[in-house]
């Protein structure tokens, strides 16, 4: 008897704990959709300061979010939440009234979040938290679609002019019928050079836009029977009025706009899921993980990638094992040679002159998730208390974590334990793809890395260490930076002009005889610090001279601190419809 009332008590504990966590998730959603809304009106009234706090408050709601959700669900369940039978209990209550969510995928994150935390789990516990079979794949049906369907029977230009029509923002285009005519020579010029020889059908085009930065993006496909080609047209606001800054077609193109290097959009979706179906067609060797955090839903993204990685692990039998190049004196990053992922694990000492701490190091990586990522910083999703199979680590791998790392890496039976790390895209280190790449291209590569410190410097960040084993190359072929944990703002920086030598200097020993203070940065000295190949030199010299003088970066912090806002775009210069005629 006594049992059954237990049961009972439970049940209704449950419940309560359940309903908690869905009001906590439904004010939550309610409150990143008020901000994400706030994108158009931004956009509109070119308020590019107040999308950027928009953008920042957005990124910190989650963990204020996840933490009062689970002092609430402490509060509703005091010390039964030790029991694992209520866990369990709760987590079926909770499912069962998701049906009528637009986003049961994000609310079973939420819950999983908030009660991880809660009740500590370590490894995944699938009776008490919701695990991929729990998730549906394919988006809840019902509803009008998420996007327009436009007929190419007319003309491109009719067609483009209405998809622009039917977007209008309250601040005018300035010429949209221009707009449109450039825009269907773009498109029509494609659409010949396609090899597919089938009639292009229509052009579909998502209902909710995407906004992020200074930019707006109108995000479509072309439908040509079953098959589907990317068409991204991408809008600017400035005096004057709206315009279509540039049309982005094709799989490449289309990548770099959603690329993991950028700062995630605000779109207003009523089913996320439709989205990202939608996004899945047009970018089909994106992963999900990918298309979420695109989307601003990171941590549901993150989770995505979570069991996009134990799928992955119980389809192959490779194991993990050190990450090509230069060992990190900071982090030991492993990777499995079958996934284009790294894991980044903390060492526990870091050998001088590294003087930094775990902790600030942490810190860095938040800077780098609140911060404009400008298309040339990885993003990296953070995870605690995972679990592997020994099996799967080769032992040099594992020697080396236990080694170095045992504050953060342990083993237990056949089980390896990871307290944090970081995953991120895995990419070709620079310093290793100039050095195996022909000529040509490790050439291109490296003006590409003058232009990613221009556009990190654009957006007020100094790489702190300019090494080339701290770039890499992606899939596209942009040069991006991984390693934080010397990362800086330029604005936080002391450039300094190297001082001519006194008549009394002895000869150059290697060691200045002027004093350097911890914050200063001799541009300078960069060329002779970066060892770049010989040939490549004189290059690197004539596109980016000015990086290597203190005054460029003394004009990058007087611009930061006057408040320019600098957007760097997902596509180049040559493809904007109005190139060489300048901006605005
Ligand atoms: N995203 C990535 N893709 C591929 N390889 C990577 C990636 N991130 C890191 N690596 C590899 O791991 C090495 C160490 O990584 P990282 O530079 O982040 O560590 P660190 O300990 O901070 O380094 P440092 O000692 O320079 O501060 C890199 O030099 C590179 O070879």
């Amino acid at each position: 008897m006594l049992h059954e009332s237990h049961a009972e008590s439970h049940a209704e504990l449950a419940q309560w704990g359940a309903a908690s966590v869905r009001e906590s998730f439904a004010s939550y959603q309610a409150e990143f959709k008020h901000i994400t809304r706030r994108a158009r009106l931004r956009f509109e009234a070119r308020d590019w300061r107040g999308a950027q706090a928009d953008a920042l408050e957005r990124l910190e709601l989650r963990t204020r979010a996840v933490a009062r959700a689970g002092s609430e669900l402490r509060g509703v369940l005091g010390t039964a939440a030790a029991d694992p039978v209520l866990r369990e209990q709760m987590k079926a209550e909770f499912e069962r009234e998701l049906a009528d969510r637009p986003d049961p995928e994000l609310a079973k994150t939420f819950f999983n979040s908030v009660t991880r935390r809660l009740f500590g789990t370590v490894g995944v516990n699938p009776r008490a938290e919701f695990v991929s079979a729990d998730v549906e794949t394919s988006p809840a049906a019902g509803g009008p679609p998420v996007h327009t369907a436009y007929p190419l029977q007319g003309s491109s230009e009719a067609v483009i002019r209405a998809i622009l029509a039917e977007h209008a923002f309250t601040a005018p285009f300035r010429d949209l019928g221009a707009d449109a005519r450039l825009a269907a020579a773009e498109l029509d010029a494609h659409l010949r050079a396609s090899d597919d020889p089938r009639p292009a059908e229509a052009l579909e085009v998502l209902k909710p836009v995407f906004f992020r930065g200074k930019g707006a993006y109108l995000v479509g496909r072309v439908r040509r029977g079953a098959s589907f080609a990317p068409v991204v047209l991408a809008l600017l606001h400035e005096e004057g009025g709206v315009f279509l800054d540039a049309v982005l077609l094709g799989a490449h193109d289309a990548s770099i706009v959603f690329s993991f290097t950028r700062s995630y959009f605000h779109v207003d979706a009523e089913r996320p899921s439709e989205v990202i179906a939608f996004l899945r067609t047009i970018l089909p060797q994106k992963p999900l993980s990918e298309l979420y955090i695109a989307i601003g839903h990171n941590k549901h993204g993150k989770t995505v990638l979570y069991r996009e990685l134990v799928a992955h692990l119980a389809r192959t039998t490779d194991r993990f094992e050190l990450a090509r190049g230069d060992r990190g004196m900071v982090m030991i990053v492993f990777t499995l040679p079958s996934l284009d992922v790294v894991f980044k694990v903390i060492r526990d000492r870091f050998a001088p002159p590294k003087n930094v701490t775990r902790q600030e190091v942490m810190q860095k990586y938040a800077l780098v998730f609140r911060h404009d990522r400008a298309g040339r910083l990885v993003d990296a999703q953070e995870f605690e208390h995972l679990v592997f199979d020994r099996s799967r680590f080769a032992p040099e791998l594992l020697q080396e974590l236990l080694a170095e790392s045992g504050d953060t890496a342990r083993v237990e039976g056949d089980r390896v334990f990871i307290r944090h790390l970081y995953a991120e895209r895995r990419v070709s280190p620079l310093n290793l793809f100039i050095r195996e790449r022909d000529e040509w291209t490790a050439r291109d590569a490296l003006l590409d890395y003058g232009q990613a410190l221009r556009d990190l410097a654009a957006t007020n960040t100094f790489p702190g260490d300019l090494l080339l084993k701290n770039f890499g190359v992606t899939r596209t072929g942009r040069v991006i930076f991984y390693d934080y944990d010397e990362l800086c703002l330029v604005t936080d920086c002391n450039f300094r002009d190297l001082p001519a030598p006194r008549d009394d200097d002895e000869a150059w020993s290697g060691e200045p005889t002027f004093y350097v203070g911890e914050d200063d940065v001799f541009p300078e000295e960069f060329l002779a610090f970066l060892g770049l190949p010989e040939q490549l030199r004189g290059a690197f010299v004539a596109a980016h001279g000015e990086i290597l003088t203190a005054a460029f970066w003394r004009r990058m912090q007087a611009r930061h601190r006057a408040g320019d806002i600098v957007d760097i775009f997902p596509y180049r210069e040559a493809q904007r419809l109005r190139h060489g005629r300048g901006r605005g």
